[in-house]
């Protein structure tokens, strides 16, 4: 499969949705762990736009409803801005988080470019949370736990309507996988809204195969395939680099082969990596596997030239 495609690295390195600082340094973690280099030796071409401004993190104690708004708003233009202009070039956006709010803007301008072009947007969401909270539903107040229900037009006003149409992606362009922490009132945002979750168990049962036949049987040459990649999706063995960490996750293996049967389609069009923080790492260690299921993402294969 090629994807003679370049892609564009952009940083967006703030941890303002979240609860635990730290992700904020993640752009700059994958860098260190060689992330342009390693996609460049797999024959495509990289432009590293650096990272994008924004506000500082104002660090407000946890509360009901939101935290810093305005700050997350500030964060996800700049994100939309640039996700849209590296499309608009005909690259594969490959935004470097930064926690995961920022893909309330990358998802926004990734919406907005499939309806132009008339693709059939897939999301693929690798997390161990569905991060479909609401400001009446939040336990936190962190916006990182709520940019799923932003996108489906469920979410505040301001974060809202980006793409151009109220709802960025419809329930049934978003596939979860991995997932084993929903908070009480999500459970029913999920039934509610007919959101497909593939939770651990399920990947238990039927394995990351037959999960992954399932979630890409219908995509073909008109689908946008995008893969928001949280990397507490995988075990926090494995992965100890993350704010909000669970145990029981997809192994190394399985997260490989999900990351092929991605690969294989040929339809990977943009990437969000969000949640690395490198405060809570094991020398770089997260960021490392971060880069090395990218590679597999972009089609790297043991055999396979
Ligand atoms: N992107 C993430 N790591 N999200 C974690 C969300 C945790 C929790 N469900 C919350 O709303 O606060
Ligand atoms: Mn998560
Ligand atoms: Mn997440």
């Amino acid at each position: 499969m090629t994807i003679a495609r370049t892609v564009s690295l952009i940083g967006a390195p703030t941890d303002v949705g979240a609860s635990v600082r730290g992700a904020g340094m993640g752009p700059e973690a994958l860098r260190v762990a060689g992330l342009a280099e390693a996609l460049r030796s797999q024959r495509l071409t990289v432009v590293d736009r650096g990272n994008l401004a924004g506000p500082p993190n104002p660090w407000m104690p946890p509360t009901q409803g939101v935290r810093h708004m305005d700050e997350v708003v500030a964060w996800n233009r700049a994100v939309f801005d640039e996700v849209a202009a590296a499309l608009g070039r005909g690259h594969v956006p490959l935004l470097m988080g930064g926690d995961h709010c920022l893909a309330i803007g990358s998802i926004s301008a990734i919406a907005r470019h499939c309806r132009e072009r008339r693709k059939n947007l897939r999301v693929v969401w690798l997390d161990a949370h569905t991060d479909v909270n609401t400001e009446a539903i939040s336990p936190s107040g962190n916006l990182h736990g709520m940019p799923v229900s932003c996108l489906l037009g469920h979410g505040p006003a301001q974060l809202v309507g980006w793409s151009g149409e109220r709802a960025a992606i419809a329930a049934d362009n978003i596939d979860f996988i991995g997932i084993r922490s929903v908070d009480a009132d999500e459970k029913q945002a999920i039934r509610l809204l007919g959101l497909q979750v593939f939770d651990m168990r399920h990947i238990d049962e039927h394995g990351m195969r037959n999960t992954m036949t399932e979630v890409l049987q219908d995509v073909d040459e008109d689908t946008h395939l995008h893969v928001s990649f949280d990397l507490d999706c995988l075990d926090p063995m494995e992965a100890p680099g993350v704010g909000t960490g669970v145990r029981g996750g997809p192994t190394y293996r399985e997260m490989q082969l999900c990351m092929e049967m991605i690969a294989d389609t040929g339809q990977l069009a943009s990437v969000d990596v969000v949640e690395i923080n490198p405060a809570l790492d094991v020398r770089n260690q997260t960021a490392q596997l971060a880069v090395e299921f990218i590679q597999s993402l972009f089609g790297a294969s043991t055999l396979a030239r």
